[in-house]
C-alpha cells in the first residue's frame, strides 16, 4: 500500500479560483463589483495576519476588500453600530467578522447581527441551522473546505465513520452537520470526551478542530484512515502530529497548504455568490 495520498489544498484551491475568475468578469461586465469587508477588533497578530491573508486573496482576483480595524477597547454597541451600517450598504455584499474578539464584546450577538444574505463566513444561527437542516446560502468556510477537499479528490462519505474532534460553532459543529448529510456516520468529541483514542481508532475520516498543536497521534488511528487537519497553530502547525499521522493515514491533509488556503477560497467563493445573489 504505497499510494498514500497528500490532500493539496494549494491545488483544490486554485481549481476554486480559476473558476470564479469568468464569474468576477461576468459580474463586472454587469457593473457590479463584487466586495467583502472585513473587521478586524484589537490588535492580536495573527489576526492581522489573517485578515491580511483575505484581503490580499480578493485583491488578485478583482474582489473589492475593505478592512476595518477597531479598537481594542470597541463595545459591543459600537460593533453592532458597523455592522449595521454595512449591512445597509448595497455595494458591500460580504461581511466577516474575525474571531476571536476582545473579550468585553458579546461575540455571539455581533456575528448574529450579520444580515443573512451577507453572512459569506457562516457564522450567524440562522446560517448554521440551514447548513445542518441541509440548505442554506453560505455554510461556514472551513467546513467548507474540508467538503471540497474532499470531493475533489472522490472521497467516500456515505456510511462512512467520521470522527470530528472540536465543536466551535464555526468548524466543529457544522462540519459534523455537512458530514452528517452526505450519510457519514458522525461522532462528534470535545474536552468531556473520555475515550478520544478509542473513538479515534474507529474512525474512517478524521476531523481535526481542536486548537492544540500536534493534539492527534498517529497511534490513535486506524490504519488507512482519512486525515483533515484544520488546526493553524502558531509556529504554522496543526492539531495532528503530522509524520505520525502520515505513516497511519491514507490520505491526509499538511500544514501549511491544506484546509487553509481552501477555507480562503471558500470566503471569495461565498463573496462572489452573494454579488451575483443581487443581480437575480
Ligand atoms: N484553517 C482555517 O481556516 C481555520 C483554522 N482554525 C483552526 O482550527 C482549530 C480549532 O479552531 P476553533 O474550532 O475555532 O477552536 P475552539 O477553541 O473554538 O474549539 C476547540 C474545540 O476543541 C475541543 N477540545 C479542546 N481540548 C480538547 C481535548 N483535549 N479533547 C477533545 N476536544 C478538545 C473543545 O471542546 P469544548 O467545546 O468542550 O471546549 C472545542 O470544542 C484551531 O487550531 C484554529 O486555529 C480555525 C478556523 C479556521
Ligand atoms: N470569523 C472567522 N472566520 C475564519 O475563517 C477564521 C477566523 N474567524 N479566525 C481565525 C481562523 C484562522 N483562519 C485561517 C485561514 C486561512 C489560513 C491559511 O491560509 N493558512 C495557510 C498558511 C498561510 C501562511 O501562514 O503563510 C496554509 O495553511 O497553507 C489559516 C488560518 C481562518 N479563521
Amino acid at each position: 500500500m504505497d499510494n498514500k495520498i497528500i490532500l493539496d489544498g494549494q491545488k483544490v484551491s486554485t481549481h476554486i479560483r480559476e473558476e470564479l475568475k469568468p464569474r468576477i468578469e461576468a459580474l463586472k461586465a454587469n457593473g457590479v463589483t463584487p466586495s467583502l469587508v472585513t473587521i478586524l477588533v484589537g490588535d492580536d497578530p495573527s489576526s492581522a495576519t489573517y485578515v491580511k491573508m483575505k484581503g490580499n486573496a480578493c485583491e488578485r482576483l478583482g474582489i473589492k476588500s475593505q478592512k476595518i480595524h477597531l479598537p481594542k477597547e470597541t463595545t459591543t454597541e459600537e460593533l453592532l453600530h458597523t455592522i449595521y451600517e454595512l449591512n445597509n450598504d448595497t455595494t458591500v455584499h460580504g461581511i466577516l467578522l474575525q474571531h476571536p474578539v476582545p473579550s468585553q464584546i458579546d461575540e455571539r450577538k455581533a456575528f448574529e447581527a450579520i444580515a443573512l444574505e451577507k453572512d459569506v463566513d457562516g457564522v450567524t444561527s440562522w446560517g448554521y441551522g440551514q447548513t445542518a437542516l441541509g440548505f442554506g446560502l453560505y455554510p461556514s468556510c472551513t467546513p467548507a473546505a474540508i467538503l471540497n477537499i474532499i470531493d475533489y479528490y472522490n472521497i467516500q462519505l456515505q456510511g462512512k465513520h467520521a470522527v470530528v474532534v472540536g465543536r466551535s460553532p464555526i468548524l466543529g459543529k457544522p462540519v459534523s452537520a455537512l458530514l452528517l448529510n452526505r450519510n457519514a456516520t458522525v461522532t462528534t468529541c470535545h474536552s468531556y470526551t473520555n475515550n478520544l483514542p478509542e473513538l479515534l481508532r474507529q474512525a474512517d475520516i478524521v476531523v481535526a478542530a481542536v486548537g492544540k498543536p500536534e493534539f492527534i497521534k498517529g497511534d490513535w488511528l486506524k490504519e488507512g484512515a482519512v486525515v483533515l487537519d484544520a488546526g493553524y497553530n502558531p509556529g504554522n502547525v496543526g492539531d495532528v502530529e503530522y509524520n505520525s499521522c502520515y505513516e497511519k493515514a491514507a490520505a491526509i491533509t499538511p500544514v501549511p497548504g491544506g484546509v487553509g488556503p481552501v477555507t480562503i477560497s471558500m470566503l471569495l467563493k461565498h463573496t462572489v455568490d452573494a454579488a451575483e445573489r443581487t443581480l437575480s
